[in-house]
């Protein structure tokens, strides 16, 4: 059994000490020796954690930044994708799109990422490198984006009208020249929906803008058919309480009928793109159960009256079969005594008035009615048509467990389980971005899967009204609302809507909703749809072998057991996290307010996802831990582990030197073995880990790095070193070419790239590989990002002249080059040393969606080796590729490491699958 297993909790160093000897071999020995008196010379580990003096990072903001406003065309990558346009221009309106309906009104706007771009060094001679130059110049019109999505409403139109002006959209938003005041008179504004008629004199009066009508019906099914094929988890079944996501394949995706329950309802048979017949309709729809139910309830507001039904009893208000059949089923014809024979009937045979009723029962009732109602004539017009598939869309739906409970519920039992009731995520927003949609060369249909990301960041305005006030104009005023949100707190952590009884009564339907909590979650808080970022630049990793089967995640969130264990961990990892990203901001009053609204933020999403674990998309452990970074971005915490990954890097860049003598003074074999376990054993710094962030407080860095080596036993706890080592140095006689291109995912800084993947790198290249290294595109946690790399390189090549060549013909060394007296003018005979950002800025990786420049440079890679407990544990562990493939990770959680792989924190995973 590998290593540091036998006692997790006692790692102290003086301890291990003694055992450190014993275990390690004479060449170890003295590395160990040299290690330790440079350390000493150093002053080992702590000291001040605030950031250097004059260090400037620029702030920015999340993932997509990758450059995307200033993308371009290049090379061959031009065929692949067909022009993408989207209004860039300051004087391109088509910022905002709205659908005015009888209840809501709903608004998609568009806004651009900020210039991110940095042409730095690394960036050129990569681009160079694989083929990405810049000689076939040719911008894209705007690419990124952002995609927002707001509601109001209709009655309190003045609100979405004051918002509009607020954010200047009719003017192509707040940055655009016509911001200031400037009327052009002209702007022109895709609308859809009945108001798009009524309103055209107060949008032309108040923000002298005209609105463009588009059909209603087009917009539907143009929506609809963008949101099924281009947003991974839009559509979920939800039956008796569990909700889950459907996989639907843009290839397979028509004939279907589309639903869309809004003040009333339309039914559409849906063919294709353009091509669809509104087949039905019916007037009893949301608008019917707000109005009646307001009538009967004086409830103030829909949410209330929704809220009421949760504590109904509808059995006081309708008619069962019981009720007619003295309590017995009608069993011949299928029906059970608890079957509604009649809504409302019971309120005719009793001699009882309005007031005598429970308005939650009413309310309960009504909804009942209405659902079944839509369910059923649904169910018919599918049946009329054949069509399997039901995807029902509008607000009244409002993401109501019961609501779709109900309609599933009414669906499944007509249709005898033939046909499937479906919801979508975006469930009111159709119209809307159909209306978006129409705009001429706004390109989004030419958008993929992979390069959208969806984000949640916090306060984006849902509606307008008390809660918001004005909208959100800079982070002040989003720290200030999160203050108040807070305040109001019950709202953002109130238990999810409700879960229905554990099972049907049978043949009718549902019993009483059994509630979890008596009040709804707010519609402010109802975070379900986030901000869609548009990124062209993302593609799929091509080295994957299927796709479509690929999935990230190795552990499934859906185990309850699983996610209250994972949460916990990140709750309890907060206060240190904060304590690290206000540290890394100087410890400024302003850091130390936006430490406390990341916290608050971040704890708000956690509360969230713990009640309702798939309300923003099918959740896996590598979004939370995403969703952890992108939250601290939000709050522009830049670099939290900044000064901890500088120190860090120091202090092993200065006993490189020893070690890679030591290493050189290895036979073969021994020297690969070496290599792997020098990787393994400084997967150790991972300031993500609880437990290992508990071990720096006892020893200096290469201290616990000498000690994690001296623990390196093999056989580890997954051990396909003997079949790497024979592919790399073959048996006997047969030796094997040396791979061509290998794709090295580096983890963390410090040890763990310098002492660990950097030698192992240099190994690759003597043996004539060329090497990418691949690294995050955004910080996350203590890892290495692409823009830290060239440095960290150029510092180990100045003592390393395989390290150097390789890095010169890699292009890394373009300063380097200038000062280094060393360098030879001539041409470099190395193959090259690379590094390439993967587009992602988590500690772990989503294969489906990484920088396009990493998908360039797979195109010629036959060996990737996955490092880290992110990149290659809790995600890809399982994932298959088309060439061969190495995973090292130490397993620094106890639960996961006897979860997963039987054993023990501390464990390692050396897991080699060749191409197959
Ligand atoms: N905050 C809300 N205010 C009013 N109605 C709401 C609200 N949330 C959900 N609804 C329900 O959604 C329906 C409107 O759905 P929607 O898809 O926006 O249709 P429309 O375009 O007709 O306004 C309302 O009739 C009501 O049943
Ligand atoms: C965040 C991490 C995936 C980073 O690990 P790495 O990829 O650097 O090896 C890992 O530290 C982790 O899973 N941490 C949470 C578990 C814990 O604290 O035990
Ligand atoms: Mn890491």
């Amino acid at each position: 059994m590998a290593g540091l297993s036998e006692k997790p909790q006692a790692l102290g160093i003086d301890q291990e000490s003694a055992e450190a000897n014993k275990n390690s071999s004479s060449n170890k020995k003295s590395v160990h020796n040299r290690l330790l008196e440079k350390d000493k010379e150093e002053g080992g580990q702590g000291g001040d954690m605030s950031p250097s003096a004059g260090s400037s990072i620029k702030r920015s903001g999340s993932r997509p930044q990758l450059d995307v406003s200033k993308a371009e065309i290049q090379g061959n990558v031009e065929e692949k994708y067909p022009t993408i346009l989207l209004p860039n221009q300051s004087d391109d309106l088509s910022h905002l799109a709205l659908d005015i309906g009888g209840s809501l009104i709903k608004l998609v706007y568009f806004s651009r990422h900020e210039d991110q771009s940095t042409d730095d060094k690394r960036k050129r001679s990569v681009k160079e490198r694989l083929g990405l130059s810049n000689g076939n110049r040719r911008s894209f019109p705007i690419l990124g984006g952002r995609l927002h999505f707001v509601k109001f409403e209709t009655r309190k139109i003045n609100e979405c009208l004051d918002f509009i002006n607020s954010k200047q959209l009719h003017r192509g938003g707040a940055e655009s020249p016509y911001a200031d005041g400037a009327t052009d008179g002209n702007a022109i504004i895709k609308a859809t929906g009945g108001g798009a008629y009524k309103y055209t004199d107060l949008f032309k009066e108040r923000l002298g803008v005209s609105l463009d009508k588009e059909d209603e019906m087009d917009c539907l099914v143009a929506g609809a058919n963008f949101l099924l094929k281009a947003i991974r988890h839009e559509a979920f079944t939800h039956m008796e309480g569990q909700k889950e996501f459907v996989q639907i394949d843009p290839n397979d995706l028509f004939p279907y009928l589309l639903v869309n329950i809004g003040s009333g309802v339309s039914m559409i048979k849906v063919d294709g793109d353009g091509k669809f017949e509104r087949v039905s309709g019916t007037n009893v729809g949301g608008g019917t159960y707000w109005g009646l139910g307001r009538l009967l309830t004086k409830c103030k507001s829909f949410d209330e009256l929704l809220e009421l039904s949760q504590k109904g009893d509808n059995r006081t208000i309708d008619m069962l079969v019981g009720d007619i059949y003295g309590g017995l089923d009608y069993s011949k014809i299928g029906l059970s005594a608890s079957t509604i024979a009649s809504s409302f009937g019971k309120t005719i045979s009793e001699k009882k008035e309005l007031e005598d009723y429970r308005p939650e029962d009413i309310s309960l009732s009504l909804l009942r009615m209405i659902s079944y109602n839509i369910g059923q004539i649904s169910y018919l017009n599918a049946l009329r048509f054949g069509l399997k598939r039901i995807f029902f869309g509008g607000f009244f739906i409002r993401g109501h467990a019961y609501t779709m409970d109900t309609i599933s519920f009414a669906v499944q039992f007509w249709s005898k389980g033939e046909a499937q009731a479906m919801f979508l995520r975006h469930e009111g927003f159709l119209g809307a971005l159909g209306a978006f949609m129409s705009y001429e060369k706004h390109g989004l249909d030419d958008l993929m899967v992979h390069q959208l990301v969806e984000r949640f960041p916090m306060g984006a305005p849902y509606t307008g009204g008390k809660i918001h006030g004005p909208p959100l104009g800079d982070l002040n005023e989003k720290i200030s609302w999160m203050e108040k949100f807070l305040r109001k707190g019950t709202e953002i952590t109130a238990p999810v809507p409700m879960t229905p009884a554990a099972g049907t009564t049978g043949l009718g339907g549902f019993d009483v909703p059994l509630s979890r909590g008596s009040s709804l979650r707010s519609d402010a808080s109802a975070l379900n749809v986030g901000v869609l970022h548009l990124v062209p630049t993302l593609d799929v990793f091509p080295l994957l072998e299927d796709p479509k089967t690929y999935e990230p995640n190795t552990i499934d969130l859906a185990d309850p057991s699983e996610l209250e264990y994972w949460f916990t961990i990140l709750s309890e990892h907060l206060p240190d996290l904060v304590d690290k990203a206000v540290a890394s901001e100087g410890r400024t009053d302003d850091a130390k307010r936006r430490g406390d609204a990341f916290a608050r933020a971040f704890s708000a999403h956690l509360a969230r996802l713990m009640e309702e674990p798939a309300a923003y998309g099918k959740l896996g452990l590598a979004n939370l831990l995403e969703m952890r970074e992108e939250c601290l971005r939000e709050f522009q915490f830049v670099d939290a582990y900044r000064s901890i990954k500088q120190r860090e890097n120091e202090a092993s860049l200065a006993v490189l030197p020893d070690l890679l003598m030591e290493i050189d003074s290895m036979d073969e074999e021994t020297r690969l073995l070496t290599l792997i376990e020098g990787v393994l054993a400084a997967n150790i710094f991972d300031w993500g880990s609880r437990a290992c962030v508990d071990l720096y407080h006892k020893g200096t860095i290469i201290e616990i790095y000498r000690m994690s080596r001296n623990k390196m036993q093999r056989p580890w706890r997954v051990d396909d070193f003997d079949l790497f080592k024979e592919r790399m140095l073959g048996t006997g006689d047969k030796k094997k070419p040396p791979h061509k291109r290998a794709l090295l995912f580096v983890d963390n800084s410090g040890a763990d790239i310098v002492l660990g993947m950097l030698p192992l790198a240099r190994e690759l290249l003597r043996r004539g590989t060329e090497v990418v290294l691949v690294a995050n595109s955004l910080p996350a946690l203590n890892d290495v990002t692409a823009m830290e790399l060239p440095d960290i390189v150029a510092e180990a090549a100045k003592h390393c002249d395989t390290l150097r060549r390789a890095a010169e013909a890699g292009g890394l060394l373009v300063d380097a080059m200038i000062n280094s007296s060393r360098s030879s003018k001539g041409k470099s005979s190395s193959v090259p040393l690379m590094v390439v950002e993967n587009g992602c800025g988590s500690p772990c990786i989503d294969l489906r969606q990484v920088s396009s420049e990493l998908a360039a440079a797979a195109k010629d890679a036959d060996l990737i080796i996955l490092e880290g407990m992110g990149r290659a544990l809790h995600t890809n562990l399982n994932a298959r590729f088309k060439c061969d493939a190495l995973k090292l990770a130490m397993v620094k959680n106890q639960r996961l490491a006897e979860k997963l792989l039987k054993g023990n924190i501390y464990d390692c995973i050396c897991k080699y699958e060749p191409a197959s």
